[in-house]
């Protein structure tokens, strides 16, 4: 366990039997679907599965036992969190979109457009992890606890990660997640033409011998049960592949059923290079369908400036577009309409933090950004309806996440048969800066469902304009419990919870 993470729970104290949690759950099952359900009683198999809901439980009707007995299970634990009105319980974020090899970049560069930002700062950050072994290994391990540490202390219970063109480090990033206990897909950047920086690009046959080695690792890393990591397939982006690697990569996704991510329209002068570099292609999306990379399990990060048919192309291959607000303001790089991708072009929308061009690795933040960029775009267009609502960045951030990477019937949102991937939001928790008064909180004895159900929904906008990653007091990945900063007070102190209850 990495010293600098004492948030972590260690993997030897995670809860093994059967639990019940009880309080108010909030997820968002379907786009422009937002189900806030009160006094709910969430069964989860000691795999990390639900397997049993109750909503509206009321104990002095219903007997809990007959969920516990169904499972034959004569232990089990019950977390109940209904008397406290500002705690509630949220699905895991998913972050669609990060690069962890940049975390020490974060919030360095601002404004430096795309071109210029991966020269000048991101380049020479990512070659550092291709230093001689003992070096890289150990600079690979800081950076990499950190960033996990960070995203799994902030709600992010899976993401998509890009790491570099080294395999050592990208197999130890690997192995990290794992004992970090957050779910997540690994992606070693692949790139044989780097034009403008040189000394960060691999060869095409290191390419193929890199991620059959990384392929081979990760498939017998993860516990016999479960796949909690999953290598992706990783072309960086258009202008640093050979067509030979990309068609490659295309027939590598399909030999061995993998996802694939990269970057499409993020800027205007890379669109101009794509355009020079492959001129029998129409248009870049053009350049991914013609070497195979489109289709249902493919997430296209930012999408900004996409053409109609660019569009129509990407909602016809059932393709996600990770969206990354926070990122596409810091570099200056756009506003993607995604009010429109989402209901116009029934396209799939997701989010991601973009690390480090976006300069917060919380999706709490980039929900909240997500937000304000389309008010933006709104106040531009003159059409309010390119504006986002909560219920949309909510949805985009948890079960539009886990539709993107291929898990929507397993991650996303409260459903028997899902795992537990769950984040415990605490609007009084120890530090927090969320002010609540007395008259919002919907509390037990109100009658009034209508009126409780809008009390909680204000909350939301506190908790998202409002809050932080302070106010995730308690983080599950696959049901066991990875993140506990609970803290009770007593005499007037804050004294940090050791267990559960
Ligand atoms: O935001 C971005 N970050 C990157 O590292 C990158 N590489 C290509 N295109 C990119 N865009
Ligand atoms: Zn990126």
């Amino acid at each position: 366990m990495p010293s600098n993470s004492p948030l972590i729970e260690p993997k030897a104290s995670s809860s093994i039997g059967y639990t019940l949690y009880y309080g108010t759950f909030v997820h968002t099952p379907t786009l422009e679907e937002l189900e806030i359900c009160f006094n709910t009683l969430v069964g989860v198999t000691s795999d990390g599965e639900i397997d049993y809901i109750h909503k509206n439980y009321k104990p002095e009707e219903h007997d809990y036992m007959t969920a516990v007995h169904r499972n034959r299970n004569r232990h089990f634990d019950f977390i109940d969190y209904s008397q406290d009105p500002t705690k509630f319980f949220v699905p895991g974020f998913i972050d669609t979109h990060i690069h962890a090899s940049q975390f020490p970049n974060v919030g360095i560069g601002l404004d430096c457009p795309l071109l210029d930002w991966l020269n000048d700062y991101t380049f020479p950050l990512e070659n550092q992890f291709t230093d001689s072994n003992e070096k890289k290994l150990q600079f690979a391990k800081n950076v990499y606890s950190k960033v996990i540490n960070k995203t799994l202390t902030s709600g992010t219970t899976c993401a998509s990660y890009f790491t570099t063109i080294d395999p050592q480090t990208t197999n130890l990033f690997a192995e990290l997640l794992l004992e970090h206990g957050q779910r997540g897909f690994v992606g070693k950047v692949c790139m044989d033409h780097n034009d403008t920086y040189h000394d960060y690009e691999e060869s095409f046959e290191d390419c193929v011998h890199s991620m059959n080695s990384i392929i081979n690792h990760l498939d017998k890393l993860n516990p016999s049960d479960d796949t909690l990591v999953k290598p992706i397939i990783t072309p960086r982006f258009a202008p640093v592949c050979s067509r030979k690697m990309l068609n490659w990569l295309g027939k590598l996704s399909k030999t061995h059923s993998l996802p694939i991510q990269t970057h499409i329209s993020e800027n205007t002068k890379e669109i101009e290079l794509v355009r020079d570099m492959f001129p029998d292609c129409e248009d870049y999306a053009t350049v991914y369908d013609k070497h195979n990379l489109l289709s249902s399990s493919t997430i296209l990060a930012h999408a900004i400036h996409l053409t109609k048919k660019e569009r129509k192309m990407i909602s016809k291959k059932e393709c996600s577009i990770s969206h990354c607000p926070t990122s596409n303001t810091f570099i200056s790089s756009g506003e993607a309409p995604v009010k429109q991708y989402l209901y116009q072009d029934k396209i799939n929308v997701s989010l991601g933090t973009d690390v480090s061009g976006g300069f917060d690795s919380s999706i709490l933040a980039v929900i909240k950004h997500s937000i304000l960029v389309s008010h933006h775009l709104a106040m531009k267009t003159g059409r309010q309806g390119d504006k986002l609502s909560i219920i949309d960045a909510l949805y985009m951030a948890t079960q539009g996440g886990a539709k993107a990477i291929g898990m929507p019937d397993v991650l996303g949102s409260f459903e028997v048969g899902k795992k537990f991937d769950v984040q415990l939001i605490d609007l009084s928790s120890k530090d927090s800066i969320v002010d609540t008064f007395e008259w919002q909180l919907p509390l037990e004895e109100e009658a009034n469902q209508r009126k409780k159900s809008k009390q909680m929904q204000d909350l939301l906008g506190k908790w998202i304009f409002s809050g932080d990653d302070r106010n995730c007091v308690k983080v599950w990945c696959n049901g066991r419990l990875v993140v506990n900063k609970m803290h009770y007070q007593r005499d007037d102190r804050w004294v940090m919870v050791e267990k559960d209850f």
